[in-house]
């Protein structure tokens, strides 16, 4: 019996068919690929790229985008430090749950916040969380602004807007990070490669 957070009284149930069994069916090993940067740093476009990728490599990925959760299980919160923070939370847990059910779960959401980021991280068995900072400088991001967002978020109409008058803390100790070369972005094929070649070569794409 435990008591976590706000309940009290509960127990975990066990269940005979358990992950291994999961990732054996799947030929494959549950993880968390987290990307994070900038909007319009190209988070969506790797995800949904590398979906294809692996779903073409006959691997069950499934991608978790912060702008979509935040129409449904989401739809509660804002872009204040303590939301944005409950946004990961959230996001962390379920990506968790998608992991343990063998999936390779891409999440992509901003995720300003360093110490949100590392609580995510903590939630998952060693190595299983792989984060992916994508390094694209502001004025990039802002050139791009398929949403017209920094052009409200300059001329005040969004407060709070990450990168102009919110902050954002680019990761440490990433596994992948995904930067210009020679001044040009990377395809989003060449993108979605160095990610998958990562999986491979720890061992994420075979059970
Ligand atoms: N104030 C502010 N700051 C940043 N972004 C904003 C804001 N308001 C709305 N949007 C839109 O919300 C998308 C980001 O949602 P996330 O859930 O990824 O954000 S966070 O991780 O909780 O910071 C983000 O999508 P992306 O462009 O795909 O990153 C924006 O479209
Ligand atoms: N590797 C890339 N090369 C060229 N354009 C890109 C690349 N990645 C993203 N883009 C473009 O940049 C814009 C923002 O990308 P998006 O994936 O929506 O970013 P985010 O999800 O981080 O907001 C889109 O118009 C997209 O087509």
């Amino acid at each position: 019996m435990a008591s976590v957070g706000k309940s009290t009284n509960i127990f975990w149930q066990e269940c005979s068919v358990g992950k291994l069994d999961r990732q054996k069916l799947l030929n494959q090993k549950g993880c968390v690929v987290w990307i994070t940067g900038l909007s319009g740093s190209g988070k969506s476009t790797l995800a949904c790229t590398l979906g294809r990728e692996l779903h073409s490599k006959g691997k069950l990925s499934y991608i978790l985008d912060g702008d979509n959760l935040r129409h449904g299980l989401n739809k509660n919160l804002g872009f204040t430090a303590e939301d944005r923070a409950e946004n990961i939370r959230r996001v962390g847990e379920v990506a968790k749950l998608f992991a343990d059910a063998g999936l390779i779960c891409i999440a992509s959401l901003i995720s300003p916040y360093r110490r949100d980021r590392d609580s995510c991280r903590a939630l998952l068995p060693d190595a299983s969380f792989i984060e992916v900072f994508m390094n694209m400088p502001l004025e990039l991001c802002e050139a791009r602004d398929p949403k017209g967002l920094y052009k409200l978020a300059r001329a005040g109409k969004i407060k709070g807007f990450t990168g102009i008058d919110d902050p954002y803390e680019p990761p440490l100790n990433c596994e992948i990070e995904i930067k210009q070369e020679n001044g040009c972005c990377p395809p989003p094929s060449d993108m979605a490669r160095q990610v998958v070649d990562y999986l491979e070569e720890k061992g994420f794409m075979h059970e």
